[in-house]
């Protein structure tokens, strides 16, 4: 079997098996369940590229701080490079662990990765990424106006903040991201999409308060680092048109045409599905012969053996 080049990104289901558990010991728990399937695929001989989401866990560090009395309020980029040392230990120990107990030495590297956003990015002009714990429609009101969030209705779960979503235009960490690839170490990075950052010239970065999308910066990292695979693991096998009503029906394999047609259509939920297919397709449009797929965390393996899971191609 060939022995592919894999970026994986991670859903939410990946680092909090229960979204009202926000505690630090059941994100570790979540984190070594996770590392099951992932190490099925470096057990396979596949290079494993790990990114993974930070919605919850950054806008809990932000309101951390910002209830903590005498304590100086949190840029929100800072933050964001919490969440990826905070998730990133946990999913490297996860993992050197659960390779362990196979026999695999290999090194797991989690990486403050910072990913670079234009300043002139329609994103800031209209915020869309949630962020943090969900709140009833009456304490979102309180939240917007005491503290000035913007807040929206998530997918009929409740509201929550919501947050810039610049699209990602550079990795900067990109060639040590591939040093340490070609090198056989494993290598988790653009954690939370990335801490967004614009360039100011003369190789001056400056953070910006937003949350990239990983799934977008999953696709960006898997071009640059010319992986054969882009994975997007979330909670559901397959790619479903119609999704939730009783004419549900889920897809094996979708062409970027008739992925075109089916966003025409309304049938992926922006925020949620919309984003995996699009970075899906624009992977696949990169260059011939490469490939994604979307499925769910535990059917990775059979995913990339062909046996599950919604595969996008050319044609
Ligand atoms: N057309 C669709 N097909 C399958 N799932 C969909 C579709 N539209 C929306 N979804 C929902 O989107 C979810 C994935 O989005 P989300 O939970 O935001 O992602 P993540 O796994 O990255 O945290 C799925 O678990 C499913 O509930
Ligand atoms: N950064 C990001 O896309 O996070 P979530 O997947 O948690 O929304």
């Amino acid at each position: 079997m060939k022995k592919d080049r894999v970026v994986i990104a991670l859903g939410g289901n990946a680092l909090q098996a229960d979204p009202k558990d926000t505690t630090a010991e059941s994100q570790l728990i979540t984190a070594k369940a996770t590392a099951k399937p992932l190490v099925d695929l470096i057990e396979e001989g596949h290079e494993l590229i790990i990114a993974h989401g930070n919605g919850p866990q950054v806008g809990q560090i932000v309101a951390t701080y910002e209830a903590a009395a005498g304590v100086p309020t949190m840029p929100f980029p800072e933050c964001g490079a919490m969440s990826q040392g905070y998730i990133g230990y946990h999913l490297q120990q996860a993992i050197r662990e659960e390779m362990l107990r196979r026999g695999i030495h290999k090194s797991v590297a989690a990486l403050i990765t910072q990913v670079v956003v234009d300043k002139n990015d329609p994103g800031f002009k209209n915020p869309t990424k949630p962020v943090g714990s969900f709140f009833s429609a009456e304490e979102a009101k309180k939240l917007q106006e005491e503290k000035g969030y913007i807040m929206k209705e998530d997918a009929g779960r409740g509201w929550r903040r919501v947050v810039a979503s610049p699209e990602p235009v550079d990795v900067v960490e990109a060639p040590m991201i591939k040093t340490l690839v070609d090198a056989g170490h494993v290598v988790i990075t653009v954690g939370g999409g990335g801490v967004p950052v614009i360039d100011k010239g003369n190789g001056v970065l400056e953070g910006v308060p937003a949350v990239i999308d990983k799934d977008f910066a999953s696709e960006k990292i898997a071009e640059i680092l010319d992986a054969d695979y882009l994975i997007i693991l979330t909670a559901v096998e397959k790619v479903a048109i119609h999704f939730n009503k009783p004419n549900q029906k889920e897809l094996d394999r979708m062409t970027i045409a008739e992925a075109k047609q089916y966003i025409e259509e309304g049938h992926f939920a922006p925020g949620s599905m919309l984003p995996k297919v699009k970075a899906a397709m624009k992977f696949v449009e990169s260059k011939p012969g490469r490939k994604a797929l979307i499925t769910s965390l535990e059917k990775a393996k059979e995913g990339i053996e062909g046996k599950t899971g919604t595969v996008i191609v050319r044609e």
